[in-house]
């Protein structure tokens, strides 16, 4: 069983990914991480060289790659990766997907600092984070809300996160 982390940059994919990887003994993937090493340059260069589409291509084809892996394992998604290329169809078909819902006010508080905005080109060149936040969220919802499972900020914790699992009959290795 694969497990997919999906939600806005800032929602905590990659750290609660990391920290359920650990929980569960399982293999941690980051896709942007891995967008970055097919690539060989960090994602500002690819979005400055190339452009979002381009991107968007690497993306849902290193997924691809990922999804058809064989064996556990738990990845972080990048923020935008549902909306694009049909992806969620591949997500929700190869693992169970959970959602990091977290609020705009938090997210903004987090992605505050300059090296959080340096490393995230659609925020860096997007002008106040708070209302680029706001709209992009509005428009990824649709996308979000069709995650098997949903943490809401108090409970996107790894082991609140193992609770859920726990009680929804998820089947991942016991912890
Ligand atoms: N539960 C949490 N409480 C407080 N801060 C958090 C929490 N989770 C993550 N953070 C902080 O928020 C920032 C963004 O977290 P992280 O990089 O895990 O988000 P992400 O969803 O992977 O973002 P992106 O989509 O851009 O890759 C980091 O500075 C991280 O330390
Ligand atoms: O929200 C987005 O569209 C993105 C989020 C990051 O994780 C990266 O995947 C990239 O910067 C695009
Ligand atoms: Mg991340």
């Amino acid at each position: 069983m694969k497990l997919y982390l999906i939600g806005m940059p800032g929602s905590g994919k990659t750290t609660l990914g990391r920290a359920l990887a650990a929980h569960y003994a399982l293999p941690f993937l980051d896709l942007d991480a891995e967008i970055v090493a097919r690539a060989g340059q960090v994602i500002p260069a690819i979005f400055l060289q190339h452009g979002e589409a381009h991107f968007r291509q690497l993306e849902a084809d290193v997924l691809r790659e990922i999804a058809a892996r064989p064996g556990p394992l738990v990845l972080a998604t990048g923020g935008g990766t549902p909306c694009f290329h049909n992806n969620l169809a591949v997500l929700n078909a190869a693992g169970i997907t959970l959602w990091l819902d977290v609020s705009v006010d938090t997210l903004a508080a987090r992605l505050a600092a300059a090296a959080e905005t340096a490393s995230r080109p659609l925020l860096a060149t997007a002008g106040p984070t708070e209302a680029w936040l706001r709209k992009t969220l509005d428009a990824r919802k649709q996308f979000y809300e069709q995650a098997r499972l949903r943490c809401t900020e108090a409970a996107c914790s790894a082991s609140a996160v193992a609770a859920q699992f726990a009680t929804a009959g998820v089947a991942l290795p016991p912890a």
